[in-house]
């Protein structure tokens, strides 16, 4: 079985457990995501069942309207029974890295905003502590004027490198949804306490957001190659 399917795995496992009839559901972004809105589609078709669906990036938006969902929005629908995403790094705890694709902010919102968060992901994001598989860091969304001092500010309270993520398919910076700047940063300790570095680095002025999500994860599905799904919660 491949990476791919061991998504698909997960994915399906997760919309089977969690979306019930008359739900709103929080739509998250990624690659994994995919499967889950596949899988939600045909459920909705053989089943008839109603959901709202509430995306957290133009990602989800598209994946929403390409499968002919219900599309919905905060304004209308504020509360989200569970929302389904992807992360780049779930630790032992539950705490996530996410904002790998740049949707950090929304996610965030919607998953702010849920009943339940749950995570879905093939088995190279399982770790017991942030940082000893993915090795990207940890993104940060700011406003661009301030995305100098912003990464001084965070080097010179935890150290570490603070990189300023270019886009692949254009000159210069990735611009985020929001029309804001992605600064990586790559964290050297471990084992800090991360509901506190969540809140500091956001009392910075022109941070955004972070992609730490603590205490935010009710469940994760961890898919395998061999096909089985290891849950955590
Ligand atoms: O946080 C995210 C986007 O901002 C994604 O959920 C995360 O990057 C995981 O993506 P994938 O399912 O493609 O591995």
């Amino acid at each position: 079985m491949s990476l791919e399917q061991a998504k698909q795995v997960a994915a399906s496992r997760a919309v089977d457990e969690f979306v019930t009839n008359n739900c709103i559901f929080g739509v998250g972004s990624g690659s994994t995501v995919v499967y889950a809105v596949q899988r939600l589609a045909e459920r909705v078709e053989t089943e008839n069942l109603k959901v709202t669906c509430i995306p957290t990036s133009f990602q989800a938006k598209q994946l929403i309207v390409k499968h002919n969902l219900v599309l919905g929005e905060l304004d209308t629908n504020p509360e989200i029974d569970v929302t389904i995403d992807g992360a780049d790094e779930v630790d032992s705890n539950l705490t996530l890295i996410k904002g790998g694709g740049g949707c950090l902010l929304q996610e965030k919102i919607v998953a702010s905003c849920s009943k339940k968060l749950i995570v879905i992901a093939d088995y190279t994001k399982d770790s017991a502590k942030l940082g000893d598989r993915y090795k990207k860091g940890i993104p940060i969304e700011v406003v661009p004027m301030a995305y100098v001092p912003i990464r001084n500010k965070i080097a010179a309270l935890y150290g570490g490198e603070l990189k300023l993520r270019s886009a692949v398919a254009k000159a210069g910076p990735v611009v985020t949804d929001n029309g804001n700047f992605i600064l990586d940063w790559l964290f050297t300790n471990q084992d800090l306490d991360w509901e506190t570095v969540d809140r500091n680095i956001k009392m910075i002025p022109g941070v955004v957001e972070t992609g730490l999500f603590v205490k935010m994860c009710h469940k994760a599905y961890f898919g395998h190659p061999e096909g089985n799904v290891v849950e955590r919660s």
